[in-house]
């Protein structure tokens, strides 16, 4: 439907859409006017699906803004760039055509980003420009005639900083000015390269200016076949360090302030009911996780800043050549690295692959990139049962062992993509893969985006985890102990029977009850495993034991090969309901999820019996 009447603007908000190539800063120019906080990062195919906002202009205008996946151009084949290429055109199934179009283009790379506005000048709606990274432009020395551009296109050309509010009031100003008529369209045949390279030899100086030479320099050693990988090596080598040394001393202080708060909360209570799920649940089941925030921020610190920096990118393109090996293409590096957050946006940044094979493989394999959420199980067994030694006189050995499983996994992750594609290497072409600018991360979004992280992580910790332990607390207390009973309360409770229900399948694997019972509630979410283990023992003990001291007790209950196995099966074990949602809502398939699950479980089964075995035989 054209919108010949022109709507009430006190009434009907004006539907403008962002639309650009990838990483032109278009979330964060959304992120700007709607105060919104969308993902934003320095390389191509960040936003895989449409966002809305809205926002109120200077003037009173009433603006439904929609922030759109990037694209390369309307006639591309992969997910998300359907959903850019379907709403601009009005093919959309529930978004109607925008009335405006605002195209991102960034001024150090006009010859792609013009290329591609001159694309969307044949769909006829009004177009605005927006010329963004303007900053950028400046530090390297390019000017631009931006009236000169302007006349020339026929459209409005608003400069923009995006990074700033300050950068964007041109923009402001302009949407309050009467909306452009839609462009002329550009004649049947015309040689687009030709028209940008003309715009730009007349209306920059692009063409006296030498390429950016630190990014040169960066790139000749990060994209050397041998000191390229050997940089990326010791990167994730030192993340891995500094996610033991530096986050211990904040542990600990976390730790005694937990116990102490919960000294002064338990104190005047009497001895019972309430006192038990106040310590057995809550602070049990808060208490215990809470504890690897920090470990969880200093491991995010780093994705943040290697997302800000550009890279991220440049790691995909050295690792193409293992990434053939898997028989995938560097397409499928993103939504892998992603995947080391969390596998659920890991999964989704799938859609860039335009491949299905691609596509399908990757899901089926994100589960085995080792999730922000297992950390807290690694960590708390590596405490326990690892040395806190130095190895060589500079390693934490601790760093190494965490390091050692992320590295399993991802190994995991190459061989079972290659037999799942056959070592048939797929047509996606690498050189798809776009080389963003180096930038310096910006500390204001790092800290933003680590304060995003915490109070995701507490929330979860103040919803999900507690809730669980508190049902896993009455799971564990009742049925009580019959009069006379011996041993203790909970191994005549529901769950105690559960747990021992559960034992014949999980015994030859080390595992003994109490972490079949973890597992349950760890499938909603992995960080509760610790948690539930926290109020499983100390329901079982029979002092007043504090619960924050998880880490002895298992190193005196457990054997080292039991906790090995417990290691060896979090690294494969699909144990993540939403996961397995976000695989079926993504591929459309219940076989596919059904295949993925009983192909998880049946390698973290192996993995443990292998790891408990292995162990046992070594240690005697
Ligand atoms: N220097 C500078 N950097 C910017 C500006 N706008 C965005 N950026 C950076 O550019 C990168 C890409 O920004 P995004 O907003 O994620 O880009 P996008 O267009 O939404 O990218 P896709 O969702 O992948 O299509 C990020 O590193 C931003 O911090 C700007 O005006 N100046
Ligand atoms: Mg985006």
């Amino acid at each position: 439907m054209d919108a010949v009447v022109s709507p009430d603007p006190a009434t009907k908000p004006l539907r403008a859409a962002l639309v650009g190539n990838p990483n032109c800063g278009k979330t964060s120019l959304f992120n700007q006017l709607t105060g919104s906080r969308q993902k934003v990062a320095n390389y191509a195919g960040v936003t895989v699906e449409r966002k809305e906002g809205a926002l109120t202009t200077p003037g009173g205008r009433k603006i439904r803004l929609l922030d759109l996946p990037g694209a390369y151009s309307l006639s591309a084949t992969s997910p998300d760039e359907d959903v850019t290429r379907d709403v601009c055109t009005g093919r959309h199934a529930v978004e109607p055509r925008p009335d405006l179009i605002i195209c991102v283009v960034s001024a150090t790379n006009l010859a792609l980003h013009l290329r591609f506005l001159l694309e969307l000048c044949q769909i006829g709606r009004p177009i605005m420009v927006v010329l963004n990274m303007m900053d950028e432009a400046e530090r390297i020395g390019l000017t631009i005639d931006v009236p000169g551009l302007a006349s020339a296109l026929g459209l409005p050309v608003v400069p923009a900083i995006s990074l700033r509010r300050s950068g964007v009031t041109h923009l402001l100003e302009a949407l309050d000015r009467p909306d452009p008529p839609p462009p002329a369209p550009i004649p049947e045949g015309a040689d687009l390269h030709a028209e940008v390279a003309a715009l730009i030899g007349r209306y920059t100086n692009a063409l006296s200016l030498r390429g950016d030479r630190l990014a040169d320099r960066l790139d000749r050693w990060f994209l050397h076949p041998v000191w390229g990988p050997v940089i990326l090596l010791v990167v994730l080598f030192f993340m891995f360090q500094t996610v033991f040394a530096w986050a211990q001393p904040v542990m600990d202080a976390l730790e005694a302030g937990i116990t102490a708060l919960g000294e002064i909360l338990l104190s005047p209570l009497p001895q019972g009911l309430l006192r038990s799920l106040l310590a057995d649940g809550v602070i049990a089941g808060a208490g215990t996780v809470i504890v690897f925030l920090p470990q969880i921020l200093i491991l995010f610190l780093w994705i943040l800043a290697l997302e800000e920096s550009g890279y991220l990118p440049r790691a995909a393109f050295l690792l193409d050549r293992i990434m053939a090996l898997a028989g995938l293409s560097g397409r499928s590096f993103i939504p892998l690295l992603s995947s080391f957050a969390c596998a659920i946006p890991g999964i989704m940044a799938a859609r860039t692959i335009q491949n299905p094979r691609d596509r399908l493989v990757t899901i089926l394999i994100a589960p085995l990139m080792t999730c922000s959420a297992r950390l807290p199980v690694y960590t708390l067994l590596i405490a326990a049962f690892v040395p806190h030694r130095t190895v060589g006189g500079i390693f934490g050995l601790q760093g190494l062992v965490l390091f050692a499983l992320y590295f399993v996994a991802i190994v995991s992750g190459i061989v079972a993509a290659r037999l799942m594609t056959r070592g048939v290497t797929s047509d996606e072409h690498p050189l798809l893969l776009e080389l963003p600018p180096y930038r310096r991360p910006n500390l204001r979004s790092l800290a933003l985006g680590l304060w995003q992280r915490a109070v995701m992580f507490l929330s979860r910790v103040g919803t999900i985890i507690v809730s669980l332990n508190v049902l896993l607390w009455a799971l564990s207390s009742f049925p009580a102990p019959p009069a006379g009973a011996t041993g203790s309360a909970i191994d005549y409770s529901l769950a105690g029977m559960i747990g021992h229900w559960m034992l014949p399948v999980f015994a030859p694997v080390g595992f003994n009850w109490q972490i079949c019972v973890s597992l349950i509630p760890g499938l909603a979410a992995r960080e509760v495993a610790v948690s539930a283990l926290a109020t499983v023992y100390a329901l079982g003990a029979t002092e007043d034991s504090a619960a924050t001291q998880l880490t002895p007790l298992l190193s005196a209950h457990w054997s080292m090969a039991t906790a090995f196995a417990l290691l060896a099966w979090y690294v494969y074990a699909p144990q993540c309901i939403s996961t397995l949602a976000v695989m079926r809502r993504e591929t459309r398939s219940l076989k596919v999820v059904i295949g993925a699950a009983a192909y998880l479980f049946g390698l973290a089964y192996a993995a443990a019996f292998l790891t408990y075995h292995a162990t046992l035989a070594l240690t005697g």
